[in-house]
């Protein structure tokens, strides 16, 4: 962990945007074609938290995550770690108080495919010895050789003699990941980007996986910042934590806060849908939803080059009405969460805006739709 004293939150992300041009694309075509994979973030994590982001494929969690841990420069906002602007120590300016190395080696990452994480080539004694000899140049041979069998034990592999000699084909999935998982904690972060980290594994080892990560983070005091499609693993991870589910939609965080909040009583309409899209446990329950619509007007997602004006989701949103066209939502405090949602406020003008008008055309029937409060 970094010995920096500091009252500054572990990272904090602030209006933080990231902006796509695709390549090869002449300059007067790119004001149309930019990709706001993230659009006006702002995000802290603290020491020992868990935030998982989730959503739809595209929607960002893989470049917020980037961004978070200094691997994507934003093109917009600051992110700070301790209260440094990363990006002012990665140029090496001049009054940077915290090094880039000394905030590379407090950020990490765990890919989600541990196979080519590896090297095939080198055993998972070089492999772990790597990030030894960069970080913690103090240690002699042997003493790098009893950390890398310390590590391995931490993290489940034993016989640690017989693990170490090991290459990546000669161990399993699960096996592979927890090598990765090993590697990115042996420089003693503070903060470990998951990207999608249990995605790759086998339902059974998913579990075992996560907890591993609850186990270490007890141990070691890492936070993590967790991406996955699946709310189930987020609520899973979050709420053994006392973590965060962020809910990501076309750049946007449209709702975030505690697991259960956020899954038994969504605000959002968007986690609603993701909620829907997630088979509960049971499965009498699981049949009966099933049968369900989901509850959006549209099942495809816009162009995140050209995505809707008001509020992003409207498009799709049962609840639209015409104000959620023409402005778009600040994130508001809606018990338990903050929602990127009119809805959130008892006294917005939303409650007298107009219905949308396409909702007969498309043939939808809400099995969802909640009365409007009462004025008072
Ligand atoms: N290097 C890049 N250049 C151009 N566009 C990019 C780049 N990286 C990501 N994008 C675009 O930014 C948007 C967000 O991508 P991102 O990978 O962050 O989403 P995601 O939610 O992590 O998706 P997935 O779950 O599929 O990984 C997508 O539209 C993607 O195509």
């Amino acid at each position: 962990m970094s010995e920096t004293e500091s009252d500054e939150p572990l990272l904090s992300m602030e209006d933080v945007e990231v902006h796509f041009k695709p390549g090869g694309v002449i300059e007067k075509a790119l004001s149309e074609e930019i990709v706001r994979a993230v659009d006006g973030i702002s995000l802290e994590v603290e020491e020992e938290d868990i935030v998982a982001l989730v959503g739809e494929s595209g929607c960002g969690k893989t470049t917020l995550g980037k961004a978070a841990i200094g691997l994507q420069r934003p093109t917009g906002g600051s992110i700070k770690y301790r209260g440094q602007n990363i990006w002012k120590a990665k140029d090496r300016s001049s009054d940077a108080k915290i090094s880039k190395d000394e905030i590379q080696q407090a950020l990490q990452i765990i890919h989600q495919d541990p196979g080519s994480a590896l090297n095939s080539s080198r055993r998972v004694r070089a492999t772990l010895a790597d990030p030894l000899k960069r970080w913690r140049k103090e240690l002699g041979p042997d003493e790098r050789l009893e950390t890398i069998y310390h590590f391995l034990e931490y993290v489940g592999m034993t016989p640690v003699e017989d693990y170490a000699e090991r290459f990546p084909h000669q161990l399993s999935g699960g096996e592979q990941q927890r090598v990765v998982l090993g590697r990115a904690l042996l420089t003693n972060p503070d903060l470990v980007l998951a990207d999608e980290a249990v995605s790759a594994l086998d339902v059974s080892l998913r579990v075992e996986m996560m907890d591993l990560l609850l186990e270490l983070q007890d141990m070691f005091g890492t936070s993590f910042v967790f991406v996955s499609h699946d709310l189930a693993n987020a609520r899973y991870l979050t709420k053994k934590s006392d973590g965060r589910i962020a809910v990501m939609y076309l750049g946007d965080i449209v709702e975030i806060g505690d697991p259960d909040e956020l899954i038994e009583n969504p605000t959002h309409p968007y986690t609603k849908v993701l909620r829907w899209s997630t088979p509960p446990a049971d499965p009498d329950v699981a049949s009966e939803t099933m049968h369900m619509q989901p509850p959006v007007r549209r099942i495809d997602i816009p162009d995140p080059a050209d995505p809707p004006e008001g509020c992003k989701f409207h498009t799709r949103c049962e609840h639209a009405r015409e104000v959620c066209k023409q402005e778009d939502p600040d994130l508001y405090d809606a018990d338990g969460t903050d929602a990127k949602c009119f809805r959130a406020l008892d006294n917005h003008e939303y409650w007298h805006s107009e219905e949308l008008t396409d909702r007969e055309e498309l043939g939808f029937t809400s099995s969802l739709d909640e009365e409007e409060p009462a004025d008072d």
